[in-house]
């Protein structure tokens, strides 16, 4: 059978030639086909992708669900079983999730079929977050999305507007040195998930809101109470965007929070909202009260922009879950790739030094200065380390899922509008067909490319970094930048040594971060007068 460009199934050959065989009833036939499109016969159509066995009516729910393994890693044994690359799990009401471990698969759907996998799932945690789907990563695919969408590349993420963050982000890398000096002055240990997650919090608020912290910090620079449960609050969302409560399941049970999640996701949302909101509001009441002439950060941008009318283009709640959404959407990444990076890097000195002499190379060892960001771009195996650190050790088992908005064929599989197509960045990253000994850290393969320069973005979909297509990131810049000062300075500016001489890389059971936060004794390694006495 011959499928279209868009690997959907055509109708309209099958009932052309019907129409000439059989001319005497071709008046009815005309009528008839007005009305309805022939449906192909199951025979006809290409295969589901392979299933695991499954239960009438709620399909693999009890696997999903219930199972003594967190899902993620009930679907990759299972997979492994199967001796699959793509395979689809039934849910009730007839829904489908399709895990995508093969780099070409994963290609097919996000580039080839772009256009057909551009939606999001709905759920009650994507919902309460998003205020009703008023923002650009779990927007449907409608026009609020690409409103939002073109607000964050044109006046957010744009290059002129990072060019003009630069200073903002240049005190908070000044700021993590700080932090972590003084703990060397204390003779402590860092919690590096501390470190790397408040430096993420801290350089994202002071562009968003003008300050770093919304409380008072602790007295060597670190996060004050209210900033440690904002970010709390902030991995509580995460982990419960999608697929975490029944009612993501049986939608119709949304509101009686019968498993307590909904209590859980609104209190993070709130959580979440309540430091940010009150500015946000005073923002506005200064724009139009003329109080406030300077755009000195992204809310003034947010609440200055103008539509066509020169009316605001943005509404406060637009505005305000857009924040949560953006805060949600540049820590989690970059600092867990960082503190993996951290804790192989100990593990293997010869790698550790092989990216400090990097960075001395470029920074000129005797050159009085800490590396900054017009560095990065030689930076290549410190960003290596970064890339390495994506494939083996994501931050979330999954890319953020797209959903299909017609039938579509995908490796000679039908895979039926609606699906939700699940591109495994655990298992993409790991796949042995296309990597060499998978479970090894080892930044030089990612090194030596055409022209030397070392990127994060990975648009062939080997790992997942930054995603492409119609729904990639668009924080690939900032991305970068963020994730590649973290590494640089903490290996710039200190020697690192764990507490019993070695890092215990067990990743936690129900997700991958390291299963205890990695913790780690800095010393100086630079001249004194270099390390900022104040943040
Ligand atoms: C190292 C840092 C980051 C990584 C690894 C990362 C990764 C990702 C990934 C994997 C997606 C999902 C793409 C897909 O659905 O296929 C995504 C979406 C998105 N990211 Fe990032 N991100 C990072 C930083 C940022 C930053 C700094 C921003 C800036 C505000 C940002 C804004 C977004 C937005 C708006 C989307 C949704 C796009 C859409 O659905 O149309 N991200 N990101």
């Amino acid at each position: 059978m011959a499928l279209n460009s868009a690997g959907e199934i055509p109708a309209a050959a099958a009932i052309f030639h019907a129409f000439l065989a059989t001319l005497p009833v071709s008046i009815i036939l005309v009528l008839r086909l007005k009305k309805k499109k022939r449906v192909p016969a199951a025979s006809e159509l290409p295969p589901l992708p392979p299933s695991p066995p499954s239960w009438p009516l709620i399909g693999n729910l009890p696997e999903v669900m219930f199972h003594t393994k967190p899902f993620f890693r009930w679907v990759h044994d299972v997979m492994k079983e199967m001796k699959t690359d793509i395979c689809l799990i039934r849910l009730p009401g007839g829904a489908t999730i399709v895990p995508v471990l093969d780099p070409a698969i994963a290609r097919e759907m996000l580039r080839k079929h772009d256009a057909s996998f551009a939606d999001r799932p709905t759920s009650l945690g994507s919902h309460v977050i998003s205020g009703g789907y008023l923002t650009a990563v779990l927007g449907p695919h409608n026009d609020q999305w690409r409103k939002m969408r073109k607000v964050l590349t044109s006046e957010i993420v744009s290059p002129a507007r990072h060019r003009w963050l630069h200073d903002k982000r240049a005190e908070e890398a000044d700021n993590l040195v700080f932090y972590v000096h003084r703990h060397c002055v204390a003779g402590k240990s860092v919690d590096l998930r501390v470190a790397t997650q408040h430096y993420c919090g801290n350089v994202m608020r002071k562009m968003l809101f003008g300050r770093r912290f919304f409380g008072n910090p602790t007295s060597d620079g670190g996060p004050g109470p209210t900033e440690v449960e904002h970010l709390e609050a902030v991995f509580t969302a995460l982990k419960n965007l999608y697929w975490s409560s029944i009612s993501d399941y049986f939608p119709g049970l949304r509101g009686w929070n019968f498993d307590g999640k909904e209590k859980i996701v609104k209190e993070a949302d709130k959580a979440i909202k309540a430091p940010q909101n009150p500015i946000i509001d005073e923002r506005i009441r200064q724009w139009r009260s003329g109080e406030r002439k300077e755009i000195d950060d992204l809310i003034d941008v947010f609440v200055t922009l103008k539509d066509d009318d020169g009316k605001p283009l943005l509404t406060a709640q637009e505005i305000k879950c857009q924040a949560a959404e953006i805060m949600m959407a540049v820590i989690d990444n970059p600092s867990n790739a960082v503190e993996w990076t951290m804790a192989e890097l100990i593990n293997q000195p010869d790698l550790m030094r092989k990216a400090t002499d990097e960075i001395d190379r470029v920074v000129g060892k005797d050159s009085p200065r800490l590396v900054q960001e017009s560095d990065i771009e030689k930076l290549n195996y410190v960003k290596a380390c970064i890339r390495e650190a994506f494939r083996l050790h994501p931050v979330f088992p999954f890319n953020v899922p797209h959903v299909s908005t017609h039938d579509t064929v995908v490796a000679g599989y039908l895979i039926p509008k609606g699906s939700h197509a699940l591109l495994s960045r655990y298992g993409l990253g790991r796949n042995p067909k296309v990597w060499t000994d998978p479970l090894r850290f080892d930044p030089e393969r990612h090194m030596g490319g055409d022209d030397g320069e070392v990127v994060l973005t990975e648009h062939d979909l080997r790992f997942i970094s930054f995603s492409t297509g119609r729904r990639g990131c668009v924080g690939t810049v900032l991305g970068t930048c963020m994730a590649t000062m973290l590494l640089a300075r903490l290996l710039q500016c200190f020697t690192w040594t764990a507490p019993s001489g070695g890092v215990d890389l067990a990743e936690a059971e129900n997700e991958l971060s390291l299963a205890t936060p990695l913790l780690a004794f800095p010393e100086p390694r630079l001249a004194p007068h270099l390390y900022p006495e104040t943040n």
